[in-house]
């Protein structure tokens, strides 16, 4: 099993597309990989690992290299600004970033608050705009923010807009298209060229059909 490749997989809402495509690929994955606890999935079969992290953790595991491939979102790329290479956009979990805060919010006030899980993406997006702000960084129910006075506007996901509408929020501005991409260590992808190489073709394949 010395060259056996390991792939983080990100758990959560990424996960089931990523499988389908993985399966769609020609990867046998057991039935087991969707539906169990364990965190370490063998594929002898394909002399493959799969680890399952948490999203925002995938490009950790890939630039230490205990992952030779990993799957992530563009958001965590460019939040985390890991030392990996992109391989292939995989199209798959499509959402984009966002700025928003109530209707009528006035932007002109300096040194306004930005509460947001992507504290990197926002100070450097806001940093170009030439916008003074704090940001504040919170892990989760960042629509809240606005709507009890911690923030004046949001840096986060969109995908349906629901989440949005349903707290009487509205976008003030379009960061970025976010997909998942298949991302790779650079030294795996000097010592496995070939294998990654292969694996990148297949799936280039069937997202080419998607
Ligand atoms: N509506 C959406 N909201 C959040 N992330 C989305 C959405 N649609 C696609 N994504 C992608 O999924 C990833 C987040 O997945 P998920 O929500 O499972 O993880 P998470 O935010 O770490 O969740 P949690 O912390 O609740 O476990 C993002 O990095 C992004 O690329
Ligand atoms: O446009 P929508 O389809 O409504 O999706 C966007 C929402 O989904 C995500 O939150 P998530 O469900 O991951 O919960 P969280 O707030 O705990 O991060 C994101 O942070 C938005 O809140």
């Amino acid at each position: 099993m010395s060259d056996v490749l390991t792939i983080a997989m990100p758990k959560g809402r990424i996960f089931e597309e990523a499988a389908e495509l993985l399966r769609k690929a020609n990867f046998q994955l057991p039935p087991e990989f969707d539906d169990s606890r364990k965190l370490i999935i063998d594929i002898p079969e394909e002399n493959m690992r799969f680890i399952l992290a948490k999203p925002m953790d995938v490009t950790t595991y890939v630039e230490y290299g205990v992952a030779d491939l990993g799957i992530a979102g563009k958001d965590v790329m460019l939040e985390e600004e890991r030392d990996v290479y992109e391989l292939l956009d995989l199209k798959i979990s499509k959402c984009y970033l966002a700025i928003a805060g109530l209707p009528n919010t006035s932007t002109s006030r300096v040194a306004q608050k930005v509460a947001t899980k992507y504290p990197n993406i926002a100070s450097t997006y806001f940093r170009e705009q030439g916008e003074q702000v704090e940001i504040i960084k919170l892990n989760g129910s960042i629509e809240l923010a606005p709507l009890i006075g911690l923030a004046d506007r949001i840096v986060d996901i969109v995908s349906t807009g629901r989440t949005l509408k349903e707290n009487g929020l509205v976008e003030m501005g379009h960061i970025g298209d976010i997909t998942s991409r298949l991302i790779v260590n650079p030294v795996s992808y000097r010592l496995k060229d070939e294998r990654i190489d292969d694996i990148v073709n297949r799936l280039a394949e069937v997202v080419d059909q998607l």
